[in-house]
């Protein structure tokens, strides 16, 4: 029988992980012939909820689900995973930025950093999905000196999915007809989403949409989405996190399709004059279960201004928690 992979869970009884969990357990992360161990991590206070969610689990009677580990304990909840999902931390209401939950959440991020460097897989793969996504995966990285720093990431696919929705629905092509789309830098209201090697149905996107649509429309609405979403729910987005959570692990351990590319805030190395010391969203391609950055892609200035104030913000989201690196 295939070895059961590992897949640990924080915020595993919140609004996405209750979705991840099910979406998990029936297969969607690493496909149908592949079972999964949950390890499922709260706080105490979520306990009885998540064993509630462990009931369900049990009742759904999934083929692939071999065990479930519900927890408080980070070293039990990672122990020898080989992805961990890091979702648990506050949400953001109306009226706030996603960078004004730092300061509460980012204290979250430097025990699961050390836990998981003491005893996740030595590969574990780390997708980081509760805000300031980008920081927050820093500061777990920092945390985990013994843990590749390439296997630490946030999640920027939600907005990438977000910006392939948006194009479809303006040019009427159905969304897997869009390759090539990419979001740059912070999972953040800075966040630069470029059309520029974007092909819709094959055309430059640009020739389809103009100008002035992608600057007043496009731009705006990709990066607003977020808050629209808490504006409309009167909760943060969670069905589509959870799936596009689901995407950025499935294409990392499974690999991308083809010429495509999909977006990952990754660590920064100096590729298209980002410097190293940031989790950035760059165009990715996965195979063998490693990401690369996709290199040698043409920045006009129009671009670049918006790659570089993207970066700005995170390394002034870096300066307000070098205490925790
Ligand atoms: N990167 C993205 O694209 C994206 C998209 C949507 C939401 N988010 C973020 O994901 C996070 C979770 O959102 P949600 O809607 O599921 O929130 P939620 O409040 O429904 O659930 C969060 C869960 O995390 C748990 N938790 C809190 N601190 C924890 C800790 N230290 N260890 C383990 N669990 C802990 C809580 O008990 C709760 O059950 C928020 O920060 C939200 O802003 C990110
Ligand atoms: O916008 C938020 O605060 C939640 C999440 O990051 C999202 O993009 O939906």
């Amino acid at each position: 029988m295939t070895q059961p992979k590992r897949i640990a869970i924080t915020g595993a009884a919140g609004q996405i992980g209750y979705q991840l969990c099910f979406r998990i357990a029936s297969g969607d992360l690493l496909g149908p012939t592949q079972p999964v161990i949950l390890q499922l991590i709260e706080i105490p206070p979520a306990l009885d909820m998540l064993r509630g969610v462990v009931m369900e689990l049990q009742d759904a009677a999934f083929p692939l689900l071999q065990d479930v580990v519900a927890t408080t304990d980070l070293d039990e909840g990672f122990a020898d995973t080989d992805y961990a999902i890091l979702v648990g931390a506050k949400p953001r209401g109306p009226g706030m930025e996603r960078a004004d939950l730092l300061s509460e959440n980012g204290k979250i991020f430097g025990p699961q950093g050390k836990a998981l460097n003491n005893v996740a897989s030595r590969d574990v793969k780390v997708l980081v999905v509760g805000n300031p996504a980008n920081t927050n995966a820093l500061i777990a990285q920092a945390n985990a000196p013994d843990l590749p720093p390439e296997n630490f990431t946030a999640m920027t696919r939600l907005d990438h999915n977000r910006a392939l929705a948006q194009l479809a629905e303006k040019t009427g092509v159905h969304h897997t007809m869009i390759r090539q789309m990419t979001i740059w830098g912070n999972h953040s209201s800075t966040q630069y989403p470029d059309v520029h090697q974007t092909l819709v149905g094959g055309k430059p996107t640009l020739d389809l949409i103009g100008q002035g649509w992608y600057e007043n429309d496009f731009i705006p609405t990709v990066q607003q989405r977020g808050a629209a979403i808490i504006k409309a729910r009167g909760a943060s987005s969670a069905a589509s996190a959870a799936s596009a959570a689901i995407d950025h692990i499935r294409d990392w351990a499974l690999g991308t399709d083809g010429d495509d590319w999909v977006s990952m805030a990754v660590p920064a190395d100096g590729s298209y004059g980002i410097e190293p010391g940031v989790i950035y969203s760059f165009p990715c391609t996965c195979s063998d279960g490693q990401w690369k950055i996709v290199q040698g892609l043409e920045i006009n200035e129009f671009s670049r201004a918006r790659m570089e104030a993207t970066d700005k913000e995170l390394r002034e989201e870096r300066a307000a928690v070098e205490a925790l690196l």
